[in-house]
């Protein structure tokens, strides 16, 4: 598949001397959700920004579907949906006016059944003559999408886009997303709820301190760096572990009640068999064992903090 997006070799380097972003190479491409992961300040809405023409680069160049960012501004731009983190938008338009007004921005001819289209896709086509100040939550973010996609964009940049929702609006904005990359577009989103990439993402990158530390495919990026733990809990609670499991780096947990060991799931020797066969020459009888895989949460905060990083590599 070609990219739609590519990154090459860029650098933001703040008035203040403050580099928040280093030397990023990446490309997205056509049809995939991308999701750009990262702890807070971790330049995320940085690097979108300069994507989206907001803020400068300080170095390196961007294309968006083969056209230059700086030189091609105006086909770049109209190439590509923002959809902010913050609400931006005026309060006291109609929702159906605000949508319009977005598309006649980008120079589009008016086109009422393109925008009907939207709205009722956004289960916003009821509330469309609402003021948007007497909107909930979740619809004022809808309105945010529809004016995002109301120029018809191949690219959509979605910056947090459930920072702050509930459980279920979240999963309704899941669903939307989904349901936007079926009708074509490219969909790279930041986020920094880790259940969010898990669930949606096609592909992965990690950015941290102003480095992209790791893109992967999702599944891909599950198998390789997956952990497994294994709890063990204990006949009798243990008040410190034996020297002699040295090897196994244990931990001691719920009050001396289970064991937890984590081993490489891939690995031709987990180490399991041989530790409960220690666990029985030293007599230490236990009730249940029970493995759990590790999420793309632990392996993320293996990467940000550091320990993952020859496993990146
Ligand atoms: N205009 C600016 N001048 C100086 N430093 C800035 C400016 N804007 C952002 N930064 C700094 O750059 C770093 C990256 O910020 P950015 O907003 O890109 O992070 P982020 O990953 O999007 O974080 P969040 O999830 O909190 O939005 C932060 O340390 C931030 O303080």
């Amino acid at each position: 598949m070609a990219a739609i997006l590519s990154v090459h070799d860029v650098t933001k380097r703040y008035a203040s001397g403050y580099v928040a972003l280093e030397r990023i190479d990446l490309d997205v491409e056509e049809g995939e959700i991308f999701a750009l992961l990262g702890p807070n300040g971790a330049g995320k809405t940085t690097l979108i920004s300069i994507i989206c023409g907001i803020v400068n680069a300080s170095g390196g160049t961007i294309t968006v579907a083969g056209h230059d960012i700086v030189r091609d501004y105006r086909a770049t731009r109209s190439t590509i949906g923002l959809v902010p983190q913050e609400l931006t938008t005026d309060m006291f338009e109609r929702v159906i006016d605000t949508v319009r007004f977005s598309r006649g921005l980008f120079g589009k001819p008016r086109d009422d059944a393109f925008i009907e289209k939207i709205l009722r896709e956004l289960s916003l086509w009821d509330k469309r003559t609402a003021k948007i100040s007497e909107l909930s939550g979740g619809m004022k973010r809808r309105v945010m999408i529809a004016k995002a996609l109301s120029h018809e964009p191949r690219l959509l940049f979605l910056d947090e886009p459930t920072a702050g929702v509930d459980v279920e609006l979240r999963r309704d904005m899941w669903g939307l997303v989904r349901q936007l990359r079926e009708s074509g577009a490219t969909i790279v989103l930041t986020t920094h709820y880790i259940e969010e990439a898990e669930e949606m993402a096609d592909r992965v990158g990690v950015i941290n301190h102003g480095q992209l530390v790791l893109v992967e495919e999702k599944t891909t990026l599950m198998k390789k760096l997956g952990r497994k733990t294994l709890h063990i809990t204990l006949a009798e609670p243990m008040a410190m572990i034996p020297d002699s499991l040295a090897e196994w780096a244990l931990t001691l947990i719920d009050e001396g009640h289970q064991l937890e060991y984590v081993f490489d799931a891939n690995a031709e020797r987990t180490g399991v068999s041989a530790l409960l066969r220690a666990l029985g020459d030293l007599g230490i009888g236990y009730k249940d064992l029970n493995t759990r895989e590790s999420s793309l949460e632990d392996i993320f905060l293996r990467l940000v903090h550091g320990a993952g990083e020859e496993k990146a590599a």
